[in-house]
């Protein structure tokens, strides 16, 4: 099959959850779009947005459109109807977590280093303890159904995003601590961490500028 090409900027944005899931399944993509939009997007950008992706002759967008389409095409959804209700749980926690670090460089200059104290404060105090209590609750390896799915990915990401603001933030979660371990030792995760993978970094001011010009805003 082909790769999925992954239309987007050359940062993390809202694209970067899909690339961590995309990795996650050992799937290869083909990323477009570095610098500036281009004719082969407009026409299937369906409310003129990104991320798009191009996989199995469809152009989806809506980040968790694309996410959920990946993770049941991947068997990282859960085996039934009621694990998937919760890693979509897990996974619109963690999404709501990591946006607000996404948005921090797109918000007024003045107080950045206080929006991410708030967000690390959040994170310490609504996510990550939500996170601990379910691992700790049934001793598992993974979130949901004691197998590797999509809310383990996410998971983990929005940890080393969190990390990246406060390298102690773990410090009071055991069991996350060990989730992280466990999960930064499989495979393809390892390899998604080393260099020259499809993984971006944090956003800088070339980036914002970049996005700026590009969306007009
Ligand atoms: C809060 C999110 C972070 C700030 C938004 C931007 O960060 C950058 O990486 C670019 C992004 S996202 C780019 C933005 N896309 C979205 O907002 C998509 C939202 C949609 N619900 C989704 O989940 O995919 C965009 O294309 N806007 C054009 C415009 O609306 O006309």
């Amino acid at each position: 099959a082909a790769k999925p090409k992954l239309y987007y900027f050359c940062g993390r944005g809202r694209m970067e959850a899909i690339r961590w899931l995309l990795a996650a399944a050992g799937v290869e993509v083909d990323s477009r779009w570095g610098r500036g939009r281009r004719r082969t997007t407009a026409g299937h950008l369906l409310f003129g947005q990104v991320p798009l992706v191009e996989i199995d002759g469809m152009m989806l967008t809506q980040t968790r459109a694309i996410l959920s389409y990946l993770a049941a095409k991947y068997n990282l959804y859960g085996k039934d109807l009621k694990e998937r209700a919760r890693i979509d749980m897990y996974t619109d926690g963690t999404m709501d977590l990591m946006l607000m670090i996404l948005a921090t460089p797109f918000s007024s200059p003045t107080n950045k280093e206080g929006s991410y104290a708030t967000i690390v404060q959040k994170a310490k105090t609504r996510y990550f303890p939500a996170f601990e209590k379910v691992l700790k609750g049934h001793g598992e390896d993974f979130l949901v159904g004691n197998a590797f799915s999509w809310a383990d990915v996410q998971l983990f990401e929005a940890i080393l995003m969190v990390e990246e603001l406060d390298a102690a933030v773990l410090s009071d979660f055991p069991q996350l601590k060990a989730f992280k371990a466990r999960v930064g030792n499989m495979p393809n995760m390892k390899k998604f961490l080393q260099p020259g993978s499809q993984r971006k970094p944090p956003a800088d001011d070339h980036y914002v500028k970049v996005v700026r010009d590009v969306l007009q805003f």
